[in-house]
């Protein structure tokens, strides 16, 4: 297999006397989708604040295309190509589908010489948004205003918005939340699109979709992980199906 994109090793992150992540060591390969699953407060929404620079690891180490990143600032990894969406939508209701992606572009790549230019006129932005929505089957309505769209559309725009940064890697927080079956088989055709060119570690609690579009699995239980691999070998690993996924294992 290629030398992973993503290299995490050992990341541990403490809250006080709580050991939210637990020495966590996984791998992260373009063309692939790594799902993190497990109960409330195992630690996975940390792990990925961990990985976008959101926060500081306690301990622990990690590798983008082998180069360590792990003490680099937020907006620093965003440009060394660590893309993230959050749990709750954020994207600005009132303005267009477009303008939130040529944003989420500027903001990436901030060029305070320019401060003078009328923000509808930099044409990377521009550029990067235009890419962006059609990478994310979002052309058709890149002129409405992003407030009026479905949850499902609004969950794609977050993606959208996302890939306007130009990641390598995509850190996706729950895309599927609140979505009916129609707007989850939209996104996971997305996600399948997106890991050609891609690196996504997707955290979910959507168990049918993961085990659809994962090509590997790492199960967390209290900061740790306690299986990791495919999702075969995942739906039938006794301590995954006793700690998480119940008797009956995965559908
Ligand atoms: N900023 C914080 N300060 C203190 N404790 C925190 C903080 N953030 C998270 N925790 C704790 O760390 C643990 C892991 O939380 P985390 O949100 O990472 O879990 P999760 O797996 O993402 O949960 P969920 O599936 O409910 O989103 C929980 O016990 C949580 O209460």
């Amino acid at each position: 297999m290629n030398a992973p994109l993503l290299a995490v090793q050992g990341l541990t992150r403490r809250f006080g006397g709580l050991v939210a992540v637990n020495a966590v060591t996984f791998d992260l390969h373009l063309g692939e989708v790594h799902a993190v699953i497990g109960t409330n407060g195992a630690g996975k929404s940390t792990l990925i604040n961990m990985l976008s620079g959101e926060i500081e690891a306690s301990e622990g180490r990690i590798a983008l295309a082998g180069e360590d990143i792990t003490t680099r600032a937020q907006s620093r990894r965003a440009r060394d190509g660590i893309g993230r969406s959050y749990q709750r939508t954020t994207i600005f209701p009132e303005f267009t589908v477009h303008e939130n992606c040529r944003l989420a572009a500027q903001a990436a790549t901030p060029r305070p010489w320019a401060i003078w230019q009328a923000s509808g006129r930099c044409a990377a932005s521009n550029t990067a948004a235009d890419e962006a929505l059609r990478a994310a089957g979002l052309e058709a309505e890149a002129h409405r205003i992003a407030g009026t769209m479905s949850h499902g559309a609004k969950r794609q725009l977050e993606v959208a918005m996302c890939l306007a940064t130009r990641p390598r890697v995509l850190l996706l927080d729950e895309p599927l939340a609140g979505m009916g079956a129609e707007e989850t088989d939209r996104m996971l055709a997305l996600l399948t699109r997106l890991k050609a060119s891609h690196a996504i570690l997707l955290v979910e609690h959507d168990m049918d979709a993961v085990f659809r579009i994962a090509d590997r699995i790492t199960v967390m239980v209290n900061g740790a992980v306690i299986a990791s691999g495919h999702p075969a070998m995942i739906r039938q690993d006794p301590a995954v199906r006793e700690a998480y996924l119940g008797d009956e294992g995965a559908h």
